[in-house]
């Protein structure tokens, strides 16, 4: 089942061909499960607790499991997922490390949003935890299934990005001539703008200012968008720019935000800058950082780079420049 790169002709590497195919047979299975919706049972039905203390659907185990059971002998040794607590070994001989959000975005498994899978695969380290808990410049590829109108596979080799789309007719993932490329004009943000009382004085300074719109110190309106599925906004974003803040809060366990280092930001963050865009946790790059622990959480600003470099800069203002009351920043930000 391995992707179809007609349209480039582009080689997949030869080591990731294996994993690569099994991935993309149970993304075509899931999608084909998640588009009966309630005919295939009660996807979304909470039955259980995952490592985070996030509600595990009944949809997050299934996809643990097919994934986890499709890519014994494709060469991963380590399998690292959202939903098992610690790491599992897949292939003692294997080389290669994997870590997946097997199903994201389920808050919107029944109400028919799209919803995915993220992945990222790099060389195995001899321990478990060594093969993880490392800075993100050693990706082999990282990329996501989107399960959505059309069922997608985004993916990086290390060499820019390529796009795959399931079709139904053959069951097979063909190569599209659209490589997403992050554009470098965009006018929308996408957050969690029920938790503004929560955010950082930066980052609330930093939408305040996209909220003042033309009036305001950025002198344009901006369109604000919030899927709650981390797949579904890249996905917009690797089509057609803007930016992306799920930023640390002050609520309880949300100190460093919501999304997971390993298995959601990192692979995310190797596929953006492929894409020409950044990644940070505000402030620091996010490939830079090593996760002390499998299901580490981090601040995450994602997508057209100037943008999330303009982030940056708002944390690097005097405190008198991001209080809400302040007028205007910094005359650079213009
Ligand atoms: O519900 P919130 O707080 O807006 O958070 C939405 C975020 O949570 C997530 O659903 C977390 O991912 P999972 O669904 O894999 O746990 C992201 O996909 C999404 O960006
Ligand atoms: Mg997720
Ligand atoms: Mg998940």
């Amino acid at each position: 089942m391995l992707p179809q790169t007609g349209k480039t002709g582009a080689e997949i590497p030869q080591a990731l061909q294996p994993p690569l195919a099994a991935l993309c047979a149970v993304a075509a299975d899931l999608s084909s499960v998640i588009s009966r919706g309630a005919l295939g049972g009660a996807l979304g039905e909470t039955i259980g607790e995952n490592t985070d203390g996030d509600a595990q659907k009944a949809l997050d185990v299934m996809a643990d499991e097919a994934f986890a059971a499709a890519l014994k002998g494709t060469g991963i040794r380590w399998y690292a997922s959202e939903e098992q607590e610690d790491v599992a070994e897949l292939d003692p001989d294997g080389a290669l490390a994997l870590a997946i959000d097997p199903l994201d975005g389920s808050s919107n498994i029944d109400v028919n949003v799209s919803i995915g899978t993220i992945f990222g695969i790099r060389p195995a380290a001899e321990e478990a935890d060594e093969s993880f808990l490392r800075r993100g410049d050693d990706f082999l590829a990282s990329g996501y299934f989107i399960y959505g109108p059309q069922t997608a596979l985004v993916i990086t080799f290390g060499a820019g990005v390529r796009m795959f789309v399931l079709d139904r007719r053959t069951g097979l993932f063909e190569e599209t001539d659209k490589a997403p490329a992050i554009p470098a004009e965009a006018s929308e943000f996408a957050i969690n703008a029920s938790n503004y009382r929560h955010w950082s004085k930066p980052i609330r300074a930093y939408i305040d200012d996209c909220l003042a719109g033309a009036e305001g110190p950025r002198g344009k309106n901006f369109n604000m968008r919030w899927v709650a599925s981390l797949v579904a906004e890249t996905h917009r974003i690797m089509t057609r720019g803007g930016i992306f803040l799920y930023p640390a809060d002050q609520r309880a366990s949300y100190a460093q935000g919501r999304l997971r280092m390993v298995y959601e930001c990192a692979p995310i963050a190797f596929l953006v800058e492929q894409a020409g865009g950044k990644a940070t946790d505000g402030i620091h790059r996010t490939l830079d950082r090593t996760p002390d622990s499998l299901h580490a959480r981090t601040p995450f600003v994602f997508g057209t780079a100037e943008k999330v470099d303009r982030v940056t800069v708002y944390h690097d203002l005097p405190e008198a420049e991001v209080s809400s009351l302040f007028g205007n920043r910094g005359l650079f930000l213009a």
